[in-house]
């Protein structure tokens, strides 16, 4: 199955907009895991089976198996949800950009190597980046666009003057991945929730694109907002959303660390549900 079909069956049967951040930091691990870098399986698996029927996507952060050498605990939590979760999409956030060459390895990395269903990428090095990506047919490849921080401004809010009516950077890139550089349907965008004047311009300048925001949570990001910016689609007679155009809002501190205690993982599902009702009462607002 593709990673639209996956996404869009994980709304409906999950009935949540919720992406669950996989980011393990040790040190903010419960008293009995606290500090070890070889408990980072286990700490995620717990999330994993306490969140797996409310959300629509998982989004493990690569930097934070990697630092720990963990990369085998991550292949190994990829693999855990594919059968705790079998019916929700994994994105791998590398926020990979290479030239083609090394960007085959990255893919093969991302999607053999880990199994994930789609990647987050840079575009910052242009379509030969990105184009290796879209030769695994099927999966799927946010491209940064407009970043949560305040720091995205750097660049992403520049004006183009080289370009026809002159758009800002981040305008740009979401003109070229809803046209033609989506050659196979694959490409989606990544918007903060910290900015929803943007998602708002972002949606209407890629109208049927899956957008990945993040920034609700410990970034402080309105979901109200962000689902009426956001989110293009209606309800059906069963009361259960029919998207033109997905958003997947990702959480990942506010839920993982809910509870330094060990009661972890209940208080996880407890702040995910909550997120997930805030979110899908906004689809009504
Ligand atoms: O690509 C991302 O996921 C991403 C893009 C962005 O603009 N801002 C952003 O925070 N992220 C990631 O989303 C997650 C946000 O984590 P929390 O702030 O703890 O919810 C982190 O893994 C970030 O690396």
């Amino acid at each position: 199955m593709n990673f639209t079909s996956m996404l869009q069956r994980a709304e409906r049967q999950n009935q949540s907009l919720l992406c669950v951040g996989l980011d393990p930091d040790p040190t903010r691990f419960p008293q009995r895991f606290k500090g070890d870098a070889s408990k980072i399986f286990d700490f995620c698996a717990a999330i994993v089976d306490a969140t797996a029927e409310l959300t629509i996507a998982f989004k493990p952060q690569i930097a934070y198996f990697a630092a720990h050498r963990a990369e085998e605990q991550l292949e190994r939590l990829i693999n855990h949800i594919r059968r705790a979760a079998p019916q929700v999409p994994v994105i791998l956030d590398a926020k990979r950009g290479d030239i083609g060459s090394t960007a085959e390895q990255y893919a093969i990395e991302a999607f053999e190597r880990y199994g994930a269903d789609a990647v987050t990428l840079s575009p910052f090095m242009g379509f030969d980046s990105v184009q290796p990506y879209l030769k695994h047919h099927g999966k799927g490849a946010f491209l940064l666009c407009r970043t949560s921080n305040p720091g995205g401004d750097d660049f992403q809010n520049q004006r183009l003057a080289s370009v026809a009516g002159e758009p800002l950077l981040y305008e740009h890139i979401a003109q070229l991945a809803q046209g033609h550089w989506n050659l196979n349907g694959q490409l989606g965008l990544v918007v903060g929730a910290t900015y929803p004047g943007e998602i708002e311009r972002v949606r209407a300048l890629a109208p049927t694109l899956p957008l990945l925001i993040p920034g609700v949570g410990a970034q402080g990001g309105d979901a109200l907002a962000t689902v009426k910016a956001g989110w293009r689609g209606q309800m059906d007679a069963d009361g259960l959303p029919e998207t033109t155009g997905a958003i997947i809002v990702n959480s990942s501190r506010a839920i993982l660390y809910a509870s330094s205690g060990e009661d972890f993982a209940a208080a996880a599902r407890r702040e995910a549900l909550k997120t997930r009702e805030v979110l899908r009462a906004a689809l009504l607002a």
